[in-house]
């Protein structure tokens, strides 16, 4: 079998039947059934791990070579969706052997953490990779079921792709039995693919070493189109600089970005969060008002009342704050706002805005960037030269209006 086979990875096979079809089967019992249903994926190199809700058990579709590197836990249509992506006709990935970032020890708090070998520009790709574990967030099935199957379906892998799993940081070692489970809650990143609705999530062997910062200085992101994991400077990061992410939304008062960090057991003391009163009160503030614009906005849209100015200075903490995501949407909200009232100089003002926060989300080699200079007329870089300089240059970014 060759990694030839392009599209509809997935072999029309019937499950086989379980010997013991029982919903109320002991936890061995379910094991033994995971083992009685392997069957073989034609991708070399992907382990499916069908799970349905209708049935007790999920079933195994194990590669014929035994380099998998890849699960992926759904339902058997999500999959057959995923399998016709075009991208399993490109090559595999590499991994990412970067000159900009190294993996180093950071103490006993946070254990590894990812640190930059050199100067790394906004927008500039510090790693892409392809994940190692993909699967569909809510399955319909029992936590210890799950356990059960997670692991029959990373024991499917190659031992060097099992081996970055299990190494992977655990912050809930009392999951004795279930370390695998541990090691998801600790490094699953998000992983949405658009045209499949509910929420996915990934495991990484080195994007998940990657520790939170409430200011995060890079971004990460999915991209669907190359199934690969995307981290990209929002800022730039000076050589020996931690690059961290943000876990969570860090829009938000320290006290809630608190909250939502306890499931990964650990208190965040980044700068932020170590502010002296005043300014940590100051930060809490505008955090708290982006947090409440964002929660008054319905489908993205504007909330009653907002006003360009007050658009304007929520834009500027934002950026004070350093929350570059938040910023992005707060300038297509300005944009949207001075469009409907008809001022199209400050339009154009929030589009060049909102094309530089693009540019640092999602990378100067981005999809996105290279519409934005094909719209233009400019190469790449003479784009980039453009929003760097920041100034509006009606004939440059008229075209983009
Ligand atoms: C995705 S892992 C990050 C990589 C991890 N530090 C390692 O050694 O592989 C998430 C875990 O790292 C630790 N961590 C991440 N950010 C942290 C921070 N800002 N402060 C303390 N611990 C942190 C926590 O234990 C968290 O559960």
């Amino acid at each position: 079998m060759s990694f030839g086979m392009k599209r509809g990875f997935l072999k029309q096979t019937q499950p086989v039947q379980s010997p013991t079809p029982n919903r109320k089967a002991t936890l061995d019992t379910r094991i033994q059934f995971s083992e009685a249903c392997r069957l073989y994926s034609e991708n070399p190199y992907i382990v499916v791990a069908d799970y349905r809700s209708s049935s007790p058990h999920g079933f195994l579709f194990l590669p014929s070579k035994s380099d998998a590197r890849l699960v992926i836990v759904d339902s058997l249509d999500n999959i057959q969706a995923i399998s016709k992506l075009p991208l399993w006709n490109d090559p595999w990935p590499s991994p990412p052997e970067s000159t900009a970032f190294m993996i180093k020890d950071c103490g006993p708090a946070k254990s590894l953490g990812m640190f930059a070998r050199r100067p790394i520009a906004r927008g500039d790709l510090i790693a892409l990779e392809r994940p190692v574990y993909v699967a569909r967030q809510a399955l319909k099935i029992h936590v210890d079921q799950r356990m059960v199957f997670d692991n029959a379906a990373l024991a499917g892998l190659s031992p060097a792709s099992q081996a970055s799993i299990t190494s992977l940081h655990n912050c809930q070692p009392e999951i004795a039995d279930g370390h695998i489970r541990g090691v998801i809650l600790t490094n699953a990143f998000p992983a949405n693919i658009p045209d499949l609705a509910e929420p996915r999530t990934a495991l990484f062997p080195t994007l998940c070493r990657a520790n939170h910062d409430c200011r995060p200085n890079a971004h990460y992101s999915f991209c669907k189109d190359t199934f690969t994991g995307r981290l990209v400077a929002v800022r730039p990061i000076v050589a020996g600089e931690e690059i961290t992410v943000g876990y969570i939304d860090v829009a938000g008062p320290r006290a809630k970005r608190q909250e939502d960090l306890k499931r990964y057991r650990f208190l965040c003391a980044c700068k932020t969060c170590s502010l002296p009163p005043g300014l940590a009160a100051a930060s809490d503030t505008k955090r708290s008002a982006l947090a409440a614009y964002f929660a008054s906005m319905k489908d993205a849209k504007i909330p009653p009342g907002a006003t360009l100015a007050r658009i304007k200075e929520l834009i500027r903490w934002a950026e004070e704050e350093g929350l570059v995501q938040a910023a992005s949407l707060m300038s297509l909200s300005g944009l949207r706002v001075a469009s409907r009232e008809g001022k199209s100089e400050e339009a154009l003002r929030f589009m060049v805005t909102s094309v530089n926060h693009t540019r640092s989300l999602e990378g100067n080699d981005s999809a996105a960037v290279h519409t934005f200079a094909s719209k233009t007329g400019l190469s790449v870089a003479e784009l980039l030269t453009a929003l760097d300089r920041e100034s509006i240059d009606h004939k440059i970014f008229g075209q983009l209006a």
